[in-house]
C-alpha cells in the first residue's frame, strides 16, 4: 500500500534519508521513531510529495506525485497551517470539494465532534490555539477518508481527550484497511498500537521490528532503540 525504496535526500551537505527502505501494508500502523535530527521529517514530507528526493515511493501503486496517489494518502504535518482568513468549517468545506467527498457534512460533523471542535467551527483559522490548529490539521486529512495516513508528531500539542480520540481513530482506521505511518522521538506515546517498529538514525533506518517479532523473542524496543541510538542501555520512558 505504501512502498518506499532507495529513498534518499540530501539537503546541501547533510544527508537526511540515505537508501530507506520499507513498506506499510494494508491494516499496519508503522512507527518511525529516532532521535531529533534522524530524517523522520524528511522521510515524511518526501513521501507526501513535498520535497525532491531519489528513489521511488509509490502510494496504493502510484508514484507518489501523482495525482492518483495524492487522492490516496492524507498528510498530517509536524506543524499545522491553517489558512489564516477561512473558518474551521470552511476548511472542511474546501477540502470536500477538492476531493469530492459525497456525504462531507455528515463525515465533517463527525470529525468536529469527536476532536472536540463542534463549537469552534465558525472560529478563523489565524484565532486557532495551537492544539485547535492540530486537530483540524487531523480533521482535514482525515476527511476524504484515504487509504494511506501520513503523520509527522501528531500527538504533541493535543490534549489529553484528542490523543485519546486519535488514538482511537488510528485502530478503526487500522481495522478498515488503512496503511498508517506515524512518526514520533516518543515511544511511550505509540507503544499501545504500532505493528511495525523503523527505528532511525543518522539518516538510515538502523532496525525494523514488527510486534509478532518483538513478542515472540522478548525483545525490549526501547532498549534496543537505545542500543542503536545511543550505545547504551535505559529504563526511561520517553525516547
Ligand atoms: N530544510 C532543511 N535544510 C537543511 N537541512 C535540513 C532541512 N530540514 C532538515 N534538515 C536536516 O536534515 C536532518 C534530518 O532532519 P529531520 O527534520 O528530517 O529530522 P527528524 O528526525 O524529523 O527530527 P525531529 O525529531 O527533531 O523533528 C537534520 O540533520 C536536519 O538538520
Amino acid at each position: 500500500m505504501l512502498e518506499v525504496l532507495d529513498l534518499t535526500k540530501k539537503y546541501r551537505n547533510t544527508l537526511a534519508n540515505d537508501h530507506l527502505n520499507f513498506r506499510v501494508e494494508p491494516g499496519e500502523i508503522a512507527v518511525l521513531i529516532g532521535p531529533n535530527g534522524a530524517g523522520k521529517s524528511t522521510a515524511i514530507k518526501c513521501i507526501a510529495g513535498l520535497l525532491r528526493f531519489n528513489g521511488n515511493i509509490a502510494v496504493c501503486g502510484h508514484p507518489n506525485k501523482t495525482l492518483e496517489a495524492k487522492r490516496s494518502f492524507g498528510y498530517i504535518p509536524e506543524i499545522p497551517a491553517p489558512i489564516e482568513t477561512l473558518t474551521v468549517y470552511e476548511h472542511l468545506e474546501f477540502i470536500a470539494r477538492a476531493y469530492k467527498v459525497e456525504n462531507w457534512k455528515d463525515k465533517a460533523r463527525d470529525l468536529l465532534e469527536r476532536m472536540e471542535l463542534d463549537d469552534k467551527r465558525k472560529k478563523l483559522g489565524k484565532e486557532l490555539s495551537k492544539g485547535m490548529q492540530q486537530k483540524l490539521s487531523i480533521c482535514c486529512a482525515l476527511l476524504p477518508e484515504p487509504r494511506v495516513i501520513l503523520m509527522d508528531e501528531p500527538l504533541i500539542g493535543l490534549d489529553p481527550h484528542a490523543i485519546k480520540e486519535l488514538k482511537t481513530i488510528l485502530i478503526e482506521l487500522r481495522e478498515k484497511g488503512c496503511a498508517i505511518l506515524v512518526s514520533t522521538h516518543m515511544l511511550d506515546s505509540v507503544r499501545e498500537f504500532w505493528d511495525k517498529a523503523l527505528i532511525m538514525m543518522n539518516g538510515q533506518i538502523a532496525a525494523v521490528r514488527t510486534r509478532a517479532e518483538i513478542e515472540s523473542t522478548g525483545e525490549d524496543l526501547e532498549q534496543l532503540f537505545f542500543e542503536i541510538t545511543e550505545g547504551t542501555q535505559t529504563g526511561g520512558a520517553v525516547l
